[in-house]
């Protein structure tokens, strides 16, 4: 597969019309990867899907699935959703027993492994394994619920980040999630970010195509500043 290049529009179909998911997938189909929020009601307050729907999702999607997943015990479920096709299966470090040993399933499976972190978990532990992992996403909101507000207190650590990544050479993409818009795109792109998860910011947008563009353009004139 070819990857797409930074920066990278990945809008979050927890803002889709869930009744509708096939037209709401087509709606996106000139953003990078469609992210799907697996959340267990466990690890997070809330429930979405699980491999069944996200099976049918890739069947159905127009651009590859980027799964974040927000449930308890991935070192467990997290090798399914690699099964199922997703070109990228990303876990939250809080959860994994054995982060590296997981990620070196998934990338045997052939997705790209990707790691989470909550805004309160430092980043520190992951310089020394970035070569593990292929994606490293800083939650820019507390994960579980579309709709909040972005927290700039989380810009510190993803600097941090990605003057390691640059130091050491690393290839790791870096990606922020919730609360992206078109006000606070500028700040993560400027702090390192090269993919970006938007929920309300596109799906709510009138014009689907005229908003991932615009975040698009947006994030490259910032990082290029950054
Ligand atoms: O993982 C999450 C929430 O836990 C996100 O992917 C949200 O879906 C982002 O939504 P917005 O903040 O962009 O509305």
């Amino acid at each position: 597969m070819d990857l797409p290049r930074a920066p990278r529009i990945n809008p979050s179909i927890l803002a889709a019309d869930f009744v509708n998911m096939q037209a709401e997938l087509a709606r996106i189909a000139t953003a990078d990867f469609a992210h799907v929020d697996v959340m267990d009601n466990h690890f997070v307050p809330n429930l979405t899907f699980g491999p069944q729907m996200v099976e049918r999702i890739q069947a159905t999607s127009p651009i590859p699935l980027d799964v974040h997943l927000m449930i308890t015990d991935p070192d467990r479920w997290a090798p399914e959703y690699a099964e199922i096709g997703a070109a990228s299966v990303t876990f939250h470090l809080e959860a994994a027993a054995d982060p590296v040993s997981l990620a070196r399933r998934l990338r045997d499976i052939g997705a790209r492994a990707g790691v989470a972190i909550k805004p309160g978990t430092p980043v520190e532990g992951l310089y020394s394994v970035l070569e593990e992992f292929d994606q490293i996403l800083v939650m820019t909101v507390e994960p579980g619920f579309g709709g909040q507000g972005f927290l700039p207190e989380t810009m510190p650590k993803l600097r941090a980040l990605a003057d390691e990544v640059r130091r050491r050479g690393s290839q790791v993409w870096l990606q922020v999630d919730g609360g992206i818009s078109d006000a606070t795109i500028e700040q993560a792109a400027a702090a390192g970010a090269d993919t970006f998860v938007a929920g309300s910011a596109i799906y709510g947008a009138d014009d689907i195509e005229a908003a991932v563009t615009r975040l698009r353009d947006r994030a490259r004139a910032a990082s290029l500043e950054g």
